[in-house]
């Protein structure tokens, strides 16, 4: 399978956007047309560029408003296609993309289309060259792939095909499965693109608010699952165009194509294996059993206030590493590390963010296939020194430097409390906390999609709808993933400006990090209790926010006391209940939470996250000092 994508959809010039493509591990390139253009070099010198950096041209793209035209535009348009012959020579390429007609005078017919696709595919073939046509979702006479197809195939020409692009089918709901009647060798070309569902014009739609396969909600699984049942060999490429990409950084926006490409056809294989022959085997999605443990980087007083944090959470000091200055807090299944190392990478973690989670261990069924899998993707691993005694952990580089550690059971990695530290004795049978619900990842809102398709490519999660989140000073959205049953769930967060609190979070910490953490207990009321009695002290709601609880929902006298006297927030949804505590902020912004989901509740919460982020904001911002 050779892997390609449409320079339109990296931003850059063309030598910044064909490195990227390159470093990401792409075979090769449609060349948008503009792109060339924009480009100050002849075209041989650019096909020997790209050539050299060892990506093929798959295609070149686009030739419009050809087909059905009456003359004189008719020959116009055959001296035109003559011209772009000529330069597809120069460059190197055998294969042009002709969308769908919009000129205002074509004049439609099947076969008039057809004759004219016939007298192409005699000039293209003098030359050793082939035409593939592609219906625009909004062309003016063809603007569905059966069209198309019906033209190409009355053309009833060898260098004349058909190109399907997955945006311009699924976006006009035109069954994938009508594909499954091309002959595999008549489809010259493939796109593929995903997109939001969005009710929009589709122009406006298609030119920008495409992403990357598995980043939107169309079904191209299912696209792509018929296509390759054709027979169809030719190139797999991505042509998206998207307003956010073409501002992104080159290379990031080339890997995320190149993690979805991969994992798409991975997927497609996995539901039809017949159907795709030479893609490598790669291990599946990873099942997740929870987060095993959360490391913080941190030194000084900062640490000294952090394990103080933990301590009246109900934390118990549990162990010391044999080697390292790590220590290890625990309460029910919940681990927490304290790394105050000086050296390594913790520590640089730590000079460049100042305290923060610099590494997050997932209990996963087998770590090492994990890690193949993610290297497939395009991660990249991540290695420390072992020392004596230490145990060798699969571990991945996630976004943004982060670090993901995977322990199983099956290699004996979740041993590594046992083997790697000393047990500190103590008697604390903590709070009543018990897992962690969640983890509250924050980030600008341009890396949301790179990170909800790195997990759910990497885990078998799915994504809850993106909801809107009111800060006093801007909005943040918010995207939960999770996998089916719940054992491992992160909420994204995304904010636009450094106004928010998530942004002033960002812009203080340089870079997306979990900004908090939500711990479970079974019994929020004793937990509130027993915290208080740790001296811990919540973050404080206001009255107004619960004399609105008792006007939305029939909580009764003492329901009600009891929130306001523990500052527990409340939501409920279809099936069940859900009460949520905040602790104060710490070290620029950073929190944890307390939860207790009741009958199956299944949110986070968001109708509550304005009034917590109000809370927390006046905390942070004194009264009567004007705002920043
Ligand atoms: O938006 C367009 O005009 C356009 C051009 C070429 C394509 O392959 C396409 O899918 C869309
Ligand atoms: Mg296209």
């Amino acid at each position: 399978m050779k892997t390609s994508i449409a320079t339109v959809s990296i931003s850059g010039n063309l030598v910044e956007k064909l490195e990227a493509i390159a470093a990401a591990g792409f075979d090769g390139i449609e060349i948008f047309e503009q792109d060339f253009i924009a480009h100050d070099g002849n075209p041989r010198e650019v096909g020997d560029l790209i050539r050299t950096m060892g990506l093929d041209i798959t295609l070149f793209q686009p030739f419009r408003d050809f087909e059905g035209l009456p003359e004189p535009l008719r020959a116009k348009a055959f001296d035109r296609a003559e011209r772009k012959f000529d330069l597809m020579q120069e460059l190197g390429t055998d294969l042009v993309l002709v969308c769908s007609s919009c000129h205002p005078q074509a004049l439609g017919g099947i076969d008039r289309a057809a004759e004219d696709f016939h007298a192409l595919g005699e000039r293209a073939a003098a030359r050793g060259l082939r035409v593939g046509f592609e219906a625009l979702a909004w062309g003016r006479h063809v603007n569905d792939h059966r069209d198309a197809w019906e033209i190409v195939r009355r053309a009833d020409h060898a260098n004349v095909g058909v190109i399907l692009d997955s945006f311009h089918t699924l976006s006009r709901r035109i069954d994938p499965e009508t594909i499954r009647r091309i002959p595999g060798d008549r489809i010259f070309f493939v796109q593929l693109a995903d997109a939001p569902l969005i009710d929009m014009d589709l122009l406006y739609w298609s030119r920008h608010f495409r992403n990357m396969p598995g980043e939107g909600d169309l079904a191209v699984t299912d696209f792509m699952k018929a296509v390759m049942a054709t027979g169809y060999a030719g190139p797999v490429s991505l042509e998206i165009f998207n307003d956010q990409f073409r501002g992104g950084r080159p290379k990031t926006i080339a890997k995320d194509g190149y993690r979805s490409l991969v994992a798409l056809m991975d997927d497609v294989r996995r539901e039809e294996p017949a159907a795709v022959r030479d893609l490598a085997p790669m291990p599946a999605r990873s099942t997740v059993n929870g987060v095993a443990f959360v490391e913080f980087a941190t030194r000084g007083e900062e640490a000294d206030a952090l394990e103080t944090m933990l301590r009246s959470l109900g934390f118990r000091l549990s162990g010391a590493h044999i080697a390292k200055n790590l220590s290890l807090w625990a309460q029910g299944e919940i681990r927490i590390v304290v790394n105050r190392e000086t050296s390594g990478y913790a520590s640089s973690a730590y000079s460049m963010h100042g305290t923060t989670v610099c590494d997050i261990g997932i209990s996963v069924q087998a770590a090492t296939e994990t890690v193949d899998r993610a290297q497939r993707l395009g991660a990249d691993p991540f290695r420390q020194p072992i020392g004596p005694g230490e145990l060798d952990i699969p571990a991945i580089r996630g976004l943004s430097g982060s670090v993901l550690h995977f322990i199983d059971e099956a290699s004996g990695l979740n041993d590594v409390w046992s083997v790697e530290f000393t047990e500190t004795p103590g008697e604390d049978s903590g709070a009543g906390l018990k897992r962690i619900d969640h983890l509250a990842q924050t980030m600008s809102y341009d890396e949301m999609l790179s990170w909800s398709l790195f997990y759910t490519t990497l885990f078998e999660m799915r994504k809850s709808p993106m909801v809107d989140v009111v800060d006093p000073d801007g909005l943040v959205r918010s995207q939960a993933l999770e996998t089916p049953d719940g054992t491992f769930r992160i909420t994204l967060n995304g904010a636009e400006t450094h106004r928010t609190m998530a942004g002033n979070f960002l812009a203080d910490s340089f870079g997306a990090s979990v900004q908090h953490i939500a711990l479970a207990s079974d019994d929020i009321f004793a937990t509130s209790d027993a915290l208080a009695a740790r001296g811990f002290a919540p973050l404080p709601m206001s009255d107004n926010y619960y004399a609105d609880l008792a006007a939305r929902f029939d909580l009764d006298a003492g329901m009600l006391a009891r929130l306001k006297a523990g500052n527990i927030l409340y939501d409920e949804d279809a099936s069940g209940a859900f009460f949520q505590f905040y602790s104060r902020p710490y070290s620029g912004g950073m929190f944890f939470e307390i939860v207790q989901r009741w009958n199956g509740y299944a949110g986070y919460g968001a109708p509550n996250a304005p009034f917590r982020i109000a809370a927390q904001k006046r905390l942070m911002r004194p009264k009567g000092m004007p705002k920043r």
